[in-house]
């Protein structure tokens, strides 16, 4: 028998997990998804031919769709977090492994909103995995056996890397790969604009940028790969690039890039305290 795989919230992050997964092969018909709009629920439907709800708190939609499901993932806001554990925790199997996506959310805090004893697993993806090319890091909740484990393993498998890190590591792959794919985007809207200073146009800066990132990327990605050896390979001694990475080097680009990543984190930590004001 298929094992049912439930969303509840399927917005960017959890479109991206849900895509990769049905590119990797699980079927559409194990997968029931809700989400706030009736509108997202029929895009969904259509795009992905999945079961798709809308939920409200009088609906009881969630809770409905969690009936019978071997594992549900999370895939709401941090702060709607704890008011859906809430609303599933009566009707979940106690052997369904439940995946939260929120960043900052602990286990905790959803062991804490859902019944004694329910594996909870807290993870960091990231929306490459739209594409077969995501990270996830896993932490195993207190009732988690290894059967849970490697079903959580199951659903992201297909589409990335998964990684099983200690939760006090996961405000930081939150700054680093959770966030991460932001970043490369952001640099990608900064050559778009440092085109648009030469005069080029708007249309060639942006294919010149979008394809040098996803071209860049696409090498990283190849086996053995190494971003140090790339970014040589493209810096002739003496030539035009070294005065762009010396230039990157003097403005403090590496300090910079660092800096963000610990203002990242450091929310991830605020919003697990404002959570714990809260409830
Ligand atoms: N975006 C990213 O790259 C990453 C996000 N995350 C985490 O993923 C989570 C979701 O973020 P993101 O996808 O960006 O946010 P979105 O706002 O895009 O998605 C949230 C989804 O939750 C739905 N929703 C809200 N409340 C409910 C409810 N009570 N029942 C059912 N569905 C509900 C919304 O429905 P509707 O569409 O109808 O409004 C929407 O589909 C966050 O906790 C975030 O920390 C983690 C790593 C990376
Ligand atoms: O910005 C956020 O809060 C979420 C978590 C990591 C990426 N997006």
């Amino acid at each position: 028998m298929m094992k049912k795989i439930v969303f509840l919230g399927c917005g960017s992050m959890g479109e991206a997990i849900l895509a990769g997964m049905l590119a990797a092969g699980v079927s559409p018909l194990s997968v029931v998804v809700t989400v706030r709009r009736p509108e997202r629920a029929n895009e969904l439907a259509i795009r992905h031919g999945v079961t798709a709800l809308a939920s409200n708190e009088e609906s009881g939609a969630n809770a409905q769709a969690v009936e019978g499901a071997s594992v549900v993932i999370l895939g709401v806001k941090p702060v709607g977090i704890t008011a859906l554990c809430q609303e599933i925790a009566g009707s979940l199997e106690s052997n369904a492994v439940v995946i939260s996506v929120a960043a900052a959310v602990s286990l905790a805090q959803l062991e804490g909103a859902l019944r004694p004893g329910q594996p909870v697993v807290r993870s960091m993806p990231n929306t490459p995995l739209k594409v077969g090319r995501g990270v996830v890091a896993l932490s195993a909740g207190s009732s988690v056996d290894e059967h849970h484990l490697a079903s959580a393993h199951e659903i992201f498998d297909g589409s990335g890397v998964v990684l099983d890190i200690a939760e006090d590591q996961q405000n930081a792959v939150s700054a680093i790969s959770g966030s991460g794919p932001a970043y490369a985007f952001y640099l990608a809207e900064a050559m778009a604009a440092a085109a648009q200073d030469f005069g080029l146009s708007p249309q060639i800066a942006h294919v010149l940028a979008r394809e040098t990132v996803a071209g860049a990327g696409m090498m990283l990605a190849e086996p053995g790969a190494n971003a140090t050896e790339l970014r040589r390979a493209v810096t002739s001694p003496k030539g035009t690039t070294e005065q762009a990475i010396a230039s990157f080097d003097r403005e403090g680009l590496p300090g910079i890039i660092r800096k963000g990543a610990q203002a990242a984190a450091a929310r991830a930590a605020e919003i697990t305290k404002e959570l714990s004001a809260l409830n």
